[in-house]
């Protein structure tokens, strides 16, 4: 990565796992661990896990996401939560348009751009989750799916709001699996979201984007992927649920 431009920013998705009191153990755990990181730490908890996790990491150099939000501000939507609620309580990040929210729960491009907006509008800083199938990427179609989901998400999202807004490439076949993208293919696919970037505002704004890949980043093979010049940063699954494991990744990012 560029150093000079960007600071790598390691965020955690915790997905469906711990409950309040796991989880303020967790961050426990965690927080001496990268108290010196030079980079980006954030968790993304469940929504119930989210007071407990504000109140762990107070005073510390850890950031707190939610891991979706909905467009509308309050309403008729059962089971929903929205981007103000999350922001009221302070918490600062929220992943938009994980593939298992667009596989699972019927999440498009479309309704990506729409939490993703409203997220935007109350102040939530962004992970935009973008990726490929295998079954996408053997018919030669990862990097024109990327850059329309990348272009599709951030419709009508002005050049000052971008700066709120980071990118996760996350090949669906590296999800969960122990397949990790060789860092070669993490590179080509986070320059192509860059590259989009720039046609989509301008250069400079493609130079300062963050861009993390995700996709079973561990401990082990964190270094290589995060040498490579345009990946940025990572999204941790499993590995974010270990704390020497999250921690080591960390420190790979601070070097
Ligand atoms: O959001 C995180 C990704 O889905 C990666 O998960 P993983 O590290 O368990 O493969």
């Amino acid at each position: 990565m560029n150093k000079k431009l960007r600071k790598a920013v390691i965020a955690g998705n915790w997905k469906m796992n711990k409950t309040p009191a796991e989880a303020t153990k967790l961050i426990e755990e965690i927080k001496p661990l990268v108290k010196d990181a030079d980079c980006d730490v954030i968790v993304c908890t469940p929504y119930v896990d989210l007071s407990a996790a504000l109140e762990a990491t107070k005073g510390s150099n850890i950031g707190v996401g939610a891991e979706n939000c909905h467009w509308e501000k309050s309403g008729a939507f059962t089971g929903e939560v929205s981007a103000d609620m999350l922001a009221s309580m302070g918490v600062q990040y929220v992943i938009i348009g994980h593939s298992e929210r667009r596989t699972y729960f019927g999440e498009t491009d479309v309704t990506v751009n729409k939490r993703l907006r409203a997220a935007l509008d109350s102040g939530l800083s962004v992970i935009l989750c973008v990726g490929e199938s295998l079954e996408q990427r053997e018919q030669g179609i990862t990097e024109e799916l990327v850059a329309m989901q990348t272009k599709i998400a951030l419709g009508g999202v002005s050049k000052d709001d971008l700066k709120k807004v980071i990118i996760a490439y996350e090949p669906i076949w590296a999800i969960g699996t122990g397949k990790t993208a060789t860092a070669q293919q993490a590179n080509e696919v986070c320059s192509v979201i860059r590259e989009t970037i720039k046609k989509l505002y301008d250069a400079a704004s493609a130079d300062a984007f963050t861009i993390q890949y995700g996709g079973s980043m561990n401990a082990k093979n964190a270094a290589e992927l995060l040498d490579q010049p345009d990946v940025d940063g990572g999204l941790i699954g499993g590995a974010s649920l270990k704390p020497a494991d999250f921690a080591e990744i960390v420190k790979a990012a601070s070097r």
